[in-house]
């Protein structure tokens, strides 16, 4: 299990003249850590900063020791963001096996991609014909690929339906149980549950750091979305 995977210092970004992050200090180890806030909070900014893509003010991120980015951490860190990130007119297979060369890897992965995310009886069809949830999957089984150490998926469950959600999740535990550490974002409360930790986000801050049920408790309040308001109605008081 990754202790800490990403540490993250004094982290400050200003986007179109507003500040999105306010100098935000947080680690993430292994297991499944969540990410969740409303709209707008910070969260994408946030992933972009771990995978290095990110103008900073200030502040440092660190990924396995190495500064976010660095080209040594590329087959480490797989990213998934909210815009599917594989070719429309290539199959799924196509693309996967294009993907595999890019990153090196044998073709063997290509087959064990498809099983983690279940798209074995759609390997053939080209990925503009498949349905919202599916192309999402086919994104993420690109960057399952290169086996990372650290997965940054950004609200990778938008739009699935629930029976879809669940094996997601089932999937996010399993990849964190071998061994990676997995980072998710969501803006739907109902998925806090399913994390081993969470950070609860907003206005560019981190304003709760806990199990579910450590938050709750702290809160006193019997649902997350129950703690987040809470500690919003709080910290306006
Ligand atoms: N390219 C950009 N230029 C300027 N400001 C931006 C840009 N992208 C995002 N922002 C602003 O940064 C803030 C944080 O956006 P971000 O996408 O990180 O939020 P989020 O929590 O991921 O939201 P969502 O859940 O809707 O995806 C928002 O106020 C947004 O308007």
């Amino acid at each position: 299990m990754v202790k800490n995977a990403v540490e993250i210092h004094d982290l400050h970004v200003v986007r179109g003249g507003r500040t999105v992050l306010e100098h935000l200090g947080v680690s993430i180890g292994g297991g499944v850590t969540g990410l969740l806030g409303p709209s707008g909070c910070g969260k994408s900014t946030l992933m972009r900063c771990l995978v290095g893509v990110q103008q900073v003010e200030a502040g440092s991120v660190t990924v396995f020791g190495e500064d976010a980015g660095s080209p040594g951490l590329r087959a480490r860190v797989g990213y998934v963001t909210q815009a599917a990130s594989v070719y429309d007119d290539l199959s799924v297979d196509e693309n996967l096996r294009f993907f595999a060369r890019v990153l090196g890897v044998g073709r063997e992965h290509v087959d064990r991609v498809v099983d983690a995310v279940d798209l074995g009886d759609h390997r053939g069809q080209v990925v503009g014909r498949l349905s919202g949830g599916q192309r999402s999957r086919a994104s993420l089984a690109v960057a399952l690929l290169g086996e990372p150490d650290l997965l940054v998926l950004d609200e990778p469950t938008v739009g699935l339906d629930p029976v879809l959600r669940e094996d997601l999740w089932a999937l996010f535990h399993r990849l964190a149980e071998r061994g990676a550490a997995v980072f998710v974002s969501s803006h739907v409360m109902d998925e806090a549950e399913r994390c081993d930790r969470l950070l609860l986000m907003r206005e560019g801050r981190i304003i709760a750091d806990g199990t579910p049920g450590e938050i709750k408790e702290k809160a006193g309040a019997e649902t997350v979305e129950g703690a987040f308001l809470a500690i919003v109605r709080r910290d306006a008081a």
